[in-house]
């Protein structure tokens, strides 16, 4: 008879751990894609595969800029939003392993930029809907549809994601016990998201319950907690629909939100081909304008409160153009362009003192062009460079002015790009809501991350490891010293 290799069983027991491990350290994926305004973004998301009722803590694990310009530019070419995808696209499914890529859920969300597009001309927004699926459905992931985000939308999830990624949700039961240090309206951050076409403003207060102006509210129950949010989506008042609506007008040659010596030859159709600023185009013969800068803040300001209606307002308090906005509550999270716009200006400290940041930005406007391209032009696309003191300004009026903050709330405001490693944007409370991965009851033990769920199963797997080497060990002598009697 063979005799047995006494390695045999080890290895055997060895390899069965290690495949266990490999099992309950599998990694679930997620694709979303934020087509926007002016330009579109591809984020891999993932979290542990194998954690009860879904409540892996979820992770940004990739992010891919696509080239070129927003879907809705490619009105002409539909078929070209859709080529526009692809190496984003391939990029995902390098950062996927492969025999996950049938069950990685794939989604992509369009905003204002397709928001204007179908308000000006459907049927074109139609073909770059249908470009853009026949890219997606080419791709071996779980494609899950293609859709336009209503501006609602758009601002609860991009909440979701702030308060989700803060930890502000959770609350965890323990034996039909909750506990949680602080919880529903008294932790909830609120979201201030600046877009290129778009802005949302998204909070909860003690003040809304949805009964005035209901179209502003969302109710969601997150792990154990009801919560009705305020919400809403300024279609126009993104950073680049804005500057058209700040430029439009006879008046708009000599801008003060640009630097002095600045000198562009720009089209009207260019400002003008937007249904933001269509019926504001003069009635003039040339094709062109010459663009110049003037540098002064405080008249910059003034262009830019004139894009905000104050005049009427049906409800007991509004924030602009009509529309109604409870008292501000709590602290807030301003992500995309403000925090783009306000770490180039190095104005993300909010506990500097309003008058000091609006000096700065002051003195900022007041620098001649020459002496700004001179500074960054090597870093900093020349389009972004002329464009910061408008949108510096912008922002704070939009603030101030629009939403209400004063000098003693601004500081409520934090400036943030990413949450530990997440960027902050819609697109992860997009996911998170369409995977079902918030519960709506508190779930018994806290989410764990993927790092922190595969650390604690590799200890759990090496302690069973060395006792079963130990186990081993103290059987071993016995084996080979007893007298063996045949
Ligand atoms: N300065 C600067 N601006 C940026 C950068 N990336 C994007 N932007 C601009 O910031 C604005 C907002 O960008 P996004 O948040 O991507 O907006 P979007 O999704 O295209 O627009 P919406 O469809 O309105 O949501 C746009 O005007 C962009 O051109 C950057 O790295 N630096």
């Amino acid at each position: 008879m063979k005799e047995k290799n006494p390695w045999h069983r080890p290895v055997t027991i060895i390899i069965t751990v290690i495949g266990v491990i490999a099992i309950v350290t599998l990694v679930t994926y997620g694709i979303v894609l934020d087509a926007g305004s002016s330009h579109t973004s591809l984020y891999i998301y993932q979290w542990p595969a194998e954690k009860d009722n879904n409540t892996g803590r979820v992770e940004q694990k990739h992010h891919c800029q696509v080239a070129g310009k927003g879907i809705s530019s490619y009105t002409a070419t539909p078929y070209k939003a859709g080529e526009s995808l692809i190496s984003c696209l391939k990029e995902a499914k390098e950062n996927i392993p492969q025999k996950m890529h049938p069950e990685t859920p794939l989604y992509l969300g369009a905003t204002a930029g397709m928001r204007l597009l179908k308000l000006e001309n459907s049927s074109a927004s139609d073909e770059v809907f249908k470009a853009v699926e026949k890219t997606l459905r080419g791709f071996p992931f779980s494609y899950q549809g293609a859709r336009l985000l209503a501006g609602q939308e758009e601002g609860a999830f991009g909440w979701v994601t702030v308060n989700y990624l803060d930890d502000r949700l959770t609350q965890v039961s323990m034996g039909g016990f909750k506990y949680t240090s602080v919880h529903g309206n008294e932790s909830a951050k609120g979201a201030l998201d600046l877009g290129g076409a778009s802005t949302q403003i998204s909070f909860v207060s003690d003040e809304y319950n949805g009964s005035e102006s209901p179209d502003n509210a969302v109710s969601f129950r997150l792990y154990g907690y009801d919560y009705t949010l305020y919400t809403h989506s300024f279609l126009c008042y993104g950073k680049d629909q804005a500057l058209r609506l700040a430029l439009s007008g006879p008046t708009a040659i000599m801008d003060p939100c640009f630097h002095k010596g600045y000198n562009e030859t720009k089209h009207y159709a260019a400002v003008y081909d937007s249904p933001c600023v269509s019926d504001q185009k003069p009635q003039i013969v040339s094709e062109t304008f010459i663009h110049l800068g003037g540098g002064n803040f405080t008249q910059c300001q003034e262009v830019i409160k004139s894009v905000f209606n104050f005049t009427s307002c049906r409800y007991s308090r509004c924030s602009f153009n009509g529309i109604f906005q409870p008292p501000l509550q709590g602290q807030f999270g301003a992500f995309s362009a403000y925090f783009f716009v306000m770490n180039f200006l190095n104005l993300t400290d909010t506990s500097v003192p309003l008058k000091t940041v609006m000096q700065k930005l002051s003195d900022y406007c007041a620098t001649p062009w020459t002496q700004v391209c001179a500074y960054f032009k090597h870093d900093i696309p020349l389009k972004y460079l002329a464009e910061y003191c408008f949108s510096g300004t912008y922002i704070l009026t939009l603030m101030m002015e629009g939403y209400n903050f004063t000098s003693e709330t601004y500081s409520s405001i934090k400036y943030i790009q990413k949450i530990k490693n997440s960027d902050a944007g819609w697109t992860l409370g997009y996911m998170l809501n369409l995977t079902n991965m918030i519960p709506a009851e508190a779930p018994d033990s806290p989410p764990l991350t993927y790092t922190s769920y595969v650390s604690v199963v590799t200890v759990m797997a090496i302690l069973l490891f060395v006792i079963f080497i130990l186990i081993l060990y103290s059987l071993w002598p016995k084996c080979n010293t007893e007298p063996k009697i045949i």
